[in-house]
């Protein structure tokens, strides 16, 4: 008899152990049992594992990465986030946001001012055409910004106006310095090439931007916060402030509105081909009710007023899992979802600049090289290499394309259309190896303005060339837009299979927004628990 190992005497061990007298059949049957009872274990443990996997992907938030050339609205499209997420919160920054406003305005009313001191400019100038012939040719002055011919006469009356709404320079420096330290903020470039076709007040005239890392809210809500009888407690203004600049903008209110409406001024603006309605800002149409006393900014103003946004940040939300687009199979699975541990998902959503930032060394590229190609590229790739840092684990991109701006060049470089400067960027993205499994959402963006200018007579075809003689109307320039994007996104990655959603979006609209991003939030949701394989 064979000795027993100190193992064998082990309970269980002999519990486990054949009988002594199996038969051959039975032992084939215990080996296949046990072959089962294996098979069935691993199993387990494979979905214990997979279930692990799963929750581990659950407990990471969701990353949405909002992109798109500068003023494209992804600030905006932010805030309608932090407007469904906690509006409360939201409208504690009003205070905040009605500075930014009153700095909107004043800058709005610096690029008349401005358009007005080069028209006196070019006045005092005569035209070469005006210059005697034998005139001498050793003048020093610089040239004429405008040929005289488009400078309608400004009167003495106007002079005066401009000096007394010399106070508002006076409330722009004092925001400015407030808004921020030095160093965290940036002034429009406006150097970048000597070829422009841009209006110079509009590309000299600083707008104010904001490093996205700065505490910008926090430095306005000390600045208006204090703890006086006249504070408005739910908005945390304080009006009775003899330094807000509220007062100064609301006593030069008059003056403001008698420029804006000033025929001479109009026809000035409109012989330098500025639309101020298209300027990102605008409130000279509200000067009355953004310069009372008490003014505190609605919803749809903060949505309206523009910071222009310089790197990148991040901003938290807790969101509940919706039910509007999802089959029923999937809102089934929504519902176990909700039942267990999944009821709501923490997101990250990261608004990041669109404006190329121009340092002087690119703009002497841009003369070395006299190539706009060369430049625009490099460009491009700096932009693009910006954003790269997020790319990774993304879930979904939000991708801004203003269908409005067919008519517009950009600020950074005036030898671009917009339009297509936000197809070129379209095309880096979707071309992208690591963005591959993204989910892309399109938002064809600003048609409230494409309407308004279509309305108004402005010819799609006569920038978009290949628009050809189709209808000048909403439905067909955006329907055609959508093809050219979708086209794009074809003949860059023709063999994808990632989710490609697209929105004709006003996304200062926060009615139709907030469903546009009910249906975003779904899209994105349910493409997640898809890779989580739990759909
Ligand atoms: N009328 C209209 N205005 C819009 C729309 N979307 C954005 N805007 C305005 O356009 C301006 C620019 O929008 P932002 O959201 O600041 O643009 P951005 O893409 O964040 O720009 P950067 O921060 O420079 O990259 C703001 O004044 C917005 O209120 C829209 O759909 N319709
Ligand atoms: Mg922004």
């Amino acid at each position: 008899m064979p000795r027993q190992s100190v193992s064998d005497d082990d309970p269980i061990t002999r519990l486990a152990a054949p009988p002594p007298d199996e038969t051959e059949d039975q032992r084939a049957a215990r080996l296949l049992a046990e072959r089962e009872a294996k098979a069935r274990s691993d199993a387990i443990d494979a979905e214990i594992n997979r279930q692990r996997a799963a929750e581990k992907k659950e407990q990471k938030p969701i990353k949405v990465l909002l992109l798109g050339q500068s003023e494209s609205g992804k600030s905006t499209t932010l805030k309608n986030f932090q407007l469904i997420n906690s509006p409360k919160a939201f409208r504690a920054e009003r205070a905040s946001w009605r500075a930014v406003i009153q700095l909107n305005v004043v800058r709005s009313i610096r690029v008349i001012l401005d358009l007005m001191n080069a028209a006196q400019a070019s006045s005092a100038y005569p035209s070469p055409a005006s210059s005697p012939i034998d005139s001498p040719s050793d003048d020093s002055r610089p040239p004429s910004p405008f040929p005289s011919e488009a400078s309608p006469t400004l009167t003495a009356e106007h002079l005066k106006l401009k000096m007394r709404l010399s106070p508002l320079l006076q409330v722009e420096e004092s925001l400015w310095r407030r808004l921020s330290p030095a160093s965290a903020t940036e002034y429009e470039a406006t150097h970048l090439s000597p070829v422009t076709n841009l209006p110079s007040p509009v590309r000299t005239t600083k707008e104010i931007s904001i490093q996205s890392s700065s505490a910008w809210k926090g430095a306005f809500g000390r600045f208006l916060s204090n703890t006086r009888g006249s504070m408005d407690s739910d908005q945390g203004i304080d009006f009775d402030d003899p330094k807000d600049p509220g007062v100064i903008l609301h006593n030069c209110s008059e003056d403001m509105q008698k420029l804006w409406n000033d025929e001479t001024v109009k026809s000035l603006l409109k012989a330098n081909h500025i639309l101020m309605e298209d300027q990102p800002g605008f409130f000279l149409n509200d000067l009355e009710r953004v310069t009372a006393l008490k003014y505190v900014p609605s919803d749809d103003d903060i949505l309206k007023a523009r910071l222009k946004t310089i790197g990148v940040s991040e901003h938290r939300f807790v969101f509940k899992t919706g039910t509007g687009s999802l089959s029923a199979n999937q809102g089934t699975l929504l519902t176990k979802v909700r039942e267990g541990s999944l009821i709501s998902r923490v997101w990250k959503v990261f608004d990041v600049g669109g404006a190329r930032s121009l340092v002087p060394r690119l703009a002497e590229t841009y003369v070395f090289f006299d190539s706009f190609l060369l430049t625009h590229k490099f460009l491009y790739a700096s932009l693009i290499a910006a954003w790269v840092p997020y790319f990774d684990d993304l879930d979904a991109i939000i991708f801004l394309a203003p269908l409005s701006a067919f008519d517009q060049t950009l600020a950074e470089n005036p030898e671009v259309n917009r339009l297509e400067d936000s197809m070129m960027l379209w095309k880096s993205i979707v071309s992208n190896p690591l963005l591959k499994r993204t989910s892309l959402i399109l938002f064809l963006n600003k048609c409230d303005i494409l309407k308004a200018k279509l309305e108004a007579g402005i010819q799609f075809k006569r920038t978009v060339l290949s628009y050809g003689d189709r209808p000048n109307t909403f439905e067909a320039t955006s329907s055609y837009m959508r093809k050219k994007f979708a086209a794009v996104l074809k003949q860059a990655s023709p063999d994808s299979s990632r989710p490609f959603y697209h929105h004709f979006t006003s996304v200062i609209d926060t009615t139709s927004t907030s469903h546009i991003l009910e249906n975003v939030k779904d899209n994105i949701i349910r493409q997640n628990l898809t890779d989580s394989h739990l759909v």
